[in-house]
Parts: C-alpha cells; sequence; structure tokens
C-alpha cells in the first residue's frame, strides 16, 4: 500500500463545501484503486482564523506543510472580515512564493455534458502556463501622502530567471500536447517589461524549434479565447494576464466553478499546492450548491502530480460521465446539490 500525506487547507467560503465533497471523491479514488491511500491533515487557516489569531496561518505553518507530499486548497478570502490583500498574502500567496510553486497550470477543454455559452465553442482543449512568483503581483511599491496628494506605485517585477522558468514549462508541456505556444504579451503598452518578455520568449523558442508559436496582446487574446478558443494550445503568461485568461476559461467552458489549478514547485524542495481558479464565491456560500467539479478535477491534478495518472483519467472521465447525465449545480443549469455531485461520482467510481 503507497500512503501519499495531504494537507489540506479548506480556507473560507465555498472551500469549506467543495474540500470535503473533493476528499471524499479522493478517498473513493484510493478504495476504487486497492493500492494507494491518502493521509489526510486538515488545518483551519483562513480569515475566521485571523480574526481569532491576528494571522491567517500559524507562525510555524510552513514548517510543518513542507513535509506533505502535496497540498489541498480550497479559497482564501472573506472581505467582509478582512481586507483581501491581507488574508491572501498571508496565506496562499504566501505558500506559492514560499515554496516556489513559481508556475500555475490551469487547463480548459470543451467538457462532456456542459453547454458552453459559446455559440461554436468546437474541441477547444488549451492549458494556460500562468507565471506564479513574481510579475505584477509584488509587494514592490508604497503609498506615501494623504488625500488629495495620495500617491501609489505598484512595480511589477520580471526576472530573467522567472520568465525563462515559466516560458520554458511552457515548450515543454507543449511536447506533450499539440506543440503550439502562445506568448501573452503587451508591449505595445507597457514599455519596459513587455519587450523583455518578447526577448525573453524569442531566446527560448530557438531552443525548441519543433514548437510552433505566435504572440498576442493580452487584450486581443481575451478576445480570442471567446472568439475561437480551438487555435489554442499552450498559453504562456505573466502573472496576472495569466489569472485574467484563466477566469476566463473557466467561463467559456461552462462555469468558473469547474476550473481546476495547480501550483507547482519545479525544484523539488517544497511540496506543490493544488486549488481550483475560483475563488470563496460569498454570494452562494452556505446554500450547498457550489460546483465542486473544479475542486475534483483539481484532485485529478494532483493524482497526476504523485503519478497516479491512470486514476487520475479515470476520475475525469467519470466526472464527465456525471456531468452528461444531468447531475449538476446551477451554476452549469442542474438542480443538484454539492453533496449529491460529489455522491454520483463517488457511486460511479465503484462501479
Ligand atoms: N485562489 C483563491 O483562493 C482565490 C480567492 N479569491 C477570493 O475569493 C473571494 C471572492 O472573490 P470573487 O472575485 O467573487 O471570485 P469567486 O471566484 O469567488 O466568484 C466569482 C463568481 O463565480 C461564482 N463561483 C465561483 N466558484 C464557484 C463554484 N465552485 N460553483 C458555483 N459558482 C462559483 C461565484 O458565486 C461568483 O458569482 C475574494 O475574497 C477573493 O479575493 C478569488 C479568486 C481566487
Ligand atoms: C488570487 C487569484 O485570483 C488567483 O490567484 O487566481
Ligand atoms: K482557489
Ligand atoms: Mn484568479
Amino acid at each position: 500500500m503507497k500512503t501519499y500525506h495531504i494537507a489540506v487547507i479548506p480556507g473560507d467560503g465555498i472551500g469549506k463545501e467543495v474540500v470535503p465533497a473533493a476528499l471524499n471523491v479522493l478517498h473513493t479514488v484510493a478504495e476504487v484503486h486497492g493500492g494507494i491511500n491518502f493521509e489526510t491533515k486538515e488545518f483551519p487557516w483562513s480569515c475566521e482564523y485571523y480574526l481569532e489569531h491576528g494571522k491567517m496561518m500559524d507562525d510555524d505553518g510552513l514548517e510543518i506543510l513542507k513535509n506533505f507530499d502535496a497540498i489541498f486548497l480550497g479559497a482564501v478570502g472573506n472581505p467582509a472580515i478582512v481586507p483581501d490583500h491581507v488574508s491572501l498574502w498571508g496565506l496562499l500567496i504566501k505558500i506559492r512564493r514560499e515554496f516556489e510553486q513559481s508556475i500555475n497550470i490551469r487547463p480548459a477543454k470543451l467538457f462532456k455534458g456542459l453547454t458552453s455559452p459559446l455559440a461554436n465553442p468546437r474541441d477547444f482543449d488549451l492549458l494556460v502556463v500562468r507565471e506564479n512568483s513574481e510579475g505584477e503581483y509584488s509587494e514592490s511599491g508604497g503609498r506615501i501622502h494623504k488625500g488629495e496628494d495620495e500617491i501609489a506605485i505598484q512595480n511589477a517585477i520580471f526576472t530573467k530567471k522567472g520568465t525563462e522558468r515559466a516560458m520554458r514549462y511552457a515548450f515543454e508541456v507543449a511536447k506533450t500536447r499539440k506543440g503550439h505556444v502562445t506568448s501573452a504579451t503587451k508591449s505595445n503598452g507597457i514599455v519596459h517589461s513587455m519587450p523583455f518578455w518578447d526577448e525573453v520568449f524569442n531566446e527560448v523558442k530557438q531552443e525548441y524549434p519543433e514548437i510552433e508559436t505566435s504572440v498576442n496582446h493580452i487584450d486581443a487574446l481575451a478576445a480570442f479565447f471567446v472568439s475561437k478558443p480551438q487555435t489554442f494550445d499552450v498559453i504562456v503568461a505573466s502573472n496576472l494576464f495569466g489569472d485574467i485568461l484563466t477566469d476566463i476559461g473557466g467561463a467559456i467552458m461552462g462555469s468558473i466553478g469547474i476550473a481546476p489549478a495547480g501550483n507547482i514547485n519545479t525544484n523539488g524542495k517544497y511540496p506543490s499546492m493544488f486549488e481550483p481558479v475560483h475563488g470563496s464565491a460569498p454570494d452562494i456560500y452556505g446554500k450547498g450548491i457550489a460546483n465542486p467539479i473544479g475542486q475534483i478535477w483539481t484532485a485529478k491534478m494532483m493524482l497526476d502530480h504523485l503519478g497516479e495518472v491512470e486514476m487520475g483519467e479515470k476520475l475525469l472521465a467519470v466526472v464527465e460521465e456525471v456531468t452528461a447525465s444531468g447531475i449538476k449545480t446551477p451554476d452549469i443549469g442542474g438542480n443538484s446539490t454539492t453533496n449529491e455531485v460529489a455522491e454520483e461520482i463517488c457511486n460511479r467510481l465503484k462501479q
């Protein structure tokens, strides 16, 4: 029996609904497999934890998390009680950075059983490789003066190392897919970092003559995600551009509630972290109707990462089957609850 040690952080809002549902599915996957086992340990780090302790996680939280094979997280944020930049930087973004999870991979594809809001979605199947440790998400800057004279400065940080790393990752993964990489740029408007981004892309692509490339400005690219998503394979993007593109990726599948993601540590020093694209959805929290598919597909990405690719494939196939059968949450046109969807997935896995 092979045991995987998984740190679980449900976090806030619907994270507390979709994480237990997805864990149920994960344990069923292990049962069906017969030779693997998930030993999970849950951590209460969240905005409520912050209210009680004045911090989003324990001081030795990272020390503790370091020893796990992977981290399975729901969502962080409850702006009614803690400002978003405090909660996200105190937990989610802190883990991404301290654990050098410098790549965020986020797939989107036409999903069986789901109606895309696009009139003609064709058979799109794309993967956004989002730089996850620098770029526009940066602590560099500050605010000075008050009132009329107040100034806010926010610096975007693009290192050669970080930019190359994201691009190489995109080219490597494109080898295992359709062999095309699109670079998301904005070098017509952003005069320092984006021409630099383009230069690094041109350098890195020389190492991969077998991979086709294209370059789009982020505004046009966002429009193409809607008008012709089937023309993309791998898209490499900066932290913010990738963030925005992947909410669109969720939307064109049918709901942001099904989009999965993996924060990948590429140097082997720390665990990777798996969390869906969506946030804590305070507008639907507590109703039991959050779509668990984003979290469950995220579990599939964690299975892939752990080397359990076959079980991952099986799980996703079953999820699509259940969706096609009409058992789905309201965001994708059904009337089932979070738990009903997860339970149906468990039942079909066992068949
Ligand atoms: N990675 C993370 O933990 C993220 C955290 N956040 C945080 O989440 C909070 C809410 O942010 P929003 O901008 O509203 O984004 P959000 O992704 O939480 O919600 C956007 C919309 O999508 C819907 N939605 C999201 N997930 C769903 C699901 N699984 N099933 C059905 N509908 C779903 C919500 O009901 C809402 O209408 C904020 O505190 C924000 O900072 C936002 C994005 C990512
Ligand atoms: C914070 C956020 O929206 C994201 O990382 O996707
Ligand atoms: K999330
Ligand atoms: Mn986002």
